[in-house]
């Protein structure tokens, strides 16, 4: 595209694939107009129009026609809005179908989910090179990244506190199938050309990493200057104003959408059988419907989950997305007994204290570390 068909709308990533989800929407007696929401303040909005920032809230009937959190809109959702005349404001009529979601589970009597981010094509999954390293916790936020539908990529950061970073890539590959890993250091100014593949133009792009990885400082060093830091979120002040006008989602100098909420840095890790119940609690549902109750779903007579898919009650996507967690999960489960063997076998504690992590202490240090 040349940079006269530039937008405000594109360099926010609007593109032939919005547009025709927009054109498919059902038709309003209004005339909207697409935006994406740049923040949300529980239940105000900004967003960016084609006419610049603004801010919004959802209609009336949207509100009551939401069957639960997720339906409302989030960061990164694009939206269909009617403008306000002659004011910066405007309201939310219509959600545009999402190509990817992060989501928290809300526990209470009725288990709810809220998007915190959505449309987000990669997700830099962040941890550092020095004792804060942990294979574990990396394939915890796999899972919870893969369940999004966005596309990990893990970024081992503060390489100048490491001497031989290519152990760790080695140890993160090797649970990390497919997904691609880097060395880089913020600090250092290195390894930010291997990044150019997601920084591009129109691509929506989302850090996640335990607290102290080095996201704020990633952050500051792809963008060439200081962001401003995520700090927890003023909604409104006594007055009922908004306090800054800070933004969750924004543009960096190479065009790449950038989305930095808090939500996201503290994304909810996948640690119990529970969890992975509630996230799929459709599809146990279905499964304790069919005839076998140890049923696998692959041959067996009167199988529940086989027939919601053949007649699409049951998305095969999200079946797929199902059974891949689920092999995450019990790929999680036999390292950690191993881990606990291991553990049981030597006690290392002297070797945790050594700053510097070697090749042989490295499963100790996973256990020792709380996740
Ligand atoms: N040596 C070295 N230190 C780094 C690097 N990147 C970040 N740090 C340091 O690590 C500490 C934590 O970095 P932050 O960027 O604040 O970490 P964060 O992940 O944003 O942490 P939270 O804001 O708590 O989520 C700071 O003292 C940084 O200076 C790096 O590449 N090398
Ligand atoms: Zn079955």
């Amino acid at each position: 595209m040349t940079k006269q068909e530039m937008t405000p709308l594109h360099t926010y990533g609007w593109n032939e694939h919005w547009s025709l989800m927009a054109e498919q929407m059902p038709k309003q007696d209004k005339e909207l107009v697409p935006a994406r929401v740049t923040a949300q303040f529980s239940k105000q909005y900004r967003i960016i129009t084609q006419e610049g920032e603004q801010t919004a809230v959802v209609t009336g009937k949207y509100e009551y026609e939401a069957g639960s959190k997720s339906d409302f809109p989030a960061v990164g959702d694009w939206v269909l809005v009617e403008p306000l005349q002659g004011e910066s404001r405007a309201v939310i009529h219509k959600l545009l179908p999402r190509k990817s979601a992060v989501t928290r589970r809300e526990a209470g009597s009725v288990p709810d989910e809220q998007v915190i981010a959505a449309n987000i094509d990669t997700v830099f999954i962040i941890n550092a090179l020095n004792k804060d390293f942990n294979v574990r916790r990396i394939e915890r936020y796999l899972i919870a990244v893969w369940e999004s539908g966005a596309a990990p990529v893990i970024l081992l950061t503060k390489a100048d506190l490491c001497e031989s970073p290519e152990t760790y890539v080695s140890l993160v590959e090797e649970v990390a199938l497919g997904v691609p890993v880097f060395v880089v250091s913020s600090l250092k100014d290195q390894g930010k050309e291997q990044l150019q593949d997601y920084l591009v133009q129109g691509k929506t792009v989302a850090i996640t990493g335990t607290s102290g990885a080095g996201k704020s400082t990633l952050l500051n060093w792809l963008s060439g200057q200081e962001m401003q830091r995520v700090q927890g979120i003023r909604e409104e002040d006594a007055r009922g104003r908004h306090t800054t006008t800070h933004r969750e989602l924004f543009v960096l100098p190479g065009g790449a959408i950038m989305v930095d909420t808090p939500g996201m840095r503290e994304l909810q890790l996948w640690d119990s059988e529970e969890g992975f119940e509630t996230a799929f609690a459709d599809i146990s549902t279905l499964s304790q419907q069919c005839r076998f109750h140890d049923c696998r779903h692959e041959t067996e007579a009167g199988c529940a989950v086989r027939e919601a898919l053949q007649d699409g009650t049951l998305d095969a996507k999200r079946y797929a997305n199902y059974k891949k967690t689920e092999r995450e999960l019990a790929h999680i489960a036999r390292k950690e007994k191993a881990s606990t063997r291991r553990q049981n076998k030597s006690s290392g504690k002297s070797l945790r204290k050594s700053g510097r992590v070697h090749q042989g202490a490295y499963q100790q240090l996973l256990y020792d570390e709380e996740l």
